[in-house]
């Protein structure tokens, strides 16, 4: 079971992202593209997974960091949860996160979750994954980050971990989305760095994972 106090603050803080107004939010994600662009970790890339917001939840846009990494010829791949049995596996009972190729424009369609997905589902090789950009509702200084409580991503980097495959963490959002402190769990895969509109943050996560009540 998740920490108790885990879904009342995710709740609190969707509500607080919700209420930045759209042409606001346009401009602090053009704002963060342009830091994380500077990043080494993003423009060293062998291939970059990232992705694609929910418009509505007004979660951090990775369209323009999307196409400045294209420009750099830097290939991208994004987020597809399986809902059926495609990629199913007995430890992920709700749907396994896999990483599918994007380019810029590609149609996309709505998940059973309500987050968008490329059409067009060819598998990435995650091998090539050297950055990830990750989605969160709420992160803290320790990197230790909140989403939607399925634990997707949770599952995604330690399977590519247990893969062999480490790439850097990184967290996008909005400088309000970072708290001194959440709860957090064992299984909690923290994250190396956290851009937002206003700058960058590298984290040094607890030697010690048994975390904070
Ligand atoms: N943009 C984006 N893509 C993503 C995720 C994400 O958090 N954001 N995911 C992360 O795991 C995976 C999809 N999983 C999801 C799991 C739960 C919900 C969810 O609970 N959505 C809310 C609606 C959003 C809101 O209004 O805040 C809901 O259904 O009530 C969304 C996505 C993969 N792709
Ligand atoms: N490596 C894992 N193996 C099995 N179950 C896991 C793993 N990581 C997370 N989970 C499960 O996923 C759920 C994650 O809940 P939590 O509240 O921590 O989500 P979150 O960090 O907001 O999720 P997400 O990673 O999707 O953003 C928990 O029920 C947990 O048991």
């Amino acid at each position: 079971m998740p920490h108790r106090h885990k879904a009342g603050i995710r709740a609190c803080a969707i509500r607080a992202r919700k209420s930045i107004p759209a042409t606001e939010a346009l401009a602090m994600s053009r704002a963060a593209a342009l830091r994380a662009l500077a990043e080494r970790e993003l423009k060293g890339a062998r291939a970059v997974h990232l992705y694609l917001p929910m418009k509505a939840a007004v979660e951090m846009d990775t369209a323009s960091l999307a196409c400045g990494l294209a420009a750099m010829d830097i290939p991208l791949m994004v987020p597809v949860i399986d809902c059926g049995n495609d990629y199913r596996n007995e430890d992920e009972e709700g749907g396994r996160l896999v990483s599918v190729v994007y380019r810029p424009g590609m149609p996309l369609v709505r998940s059973c979750f309500g987050s968008p997905e490329p059409l067009e589902r060819s598998l990435g090789d995650e091998y090539m994954i050297d950055a990830v950009v990750v989605p969160l509702v709420a992160v803290d200084r320790s990197g230790y980050r909140l989403g939607y409580g399925k634990g997707f991503y949770d599952r995604f980097l330690a399977r590519l971990q247990h893969m062999g495959v480490r790439p850097c963490r990184i967290g996008f959002g909005f400088s309000m989305q970072l708290h001194d402190r959440l709860p957090c769990d064992p299984w909690d895969e923290p994250l190396d760095l956290f851009v937002d509109e206003n700058a960058v943050t590298r984290f040094y996560p607890y030697q010690d994972k048994a975390c904070h009540e």
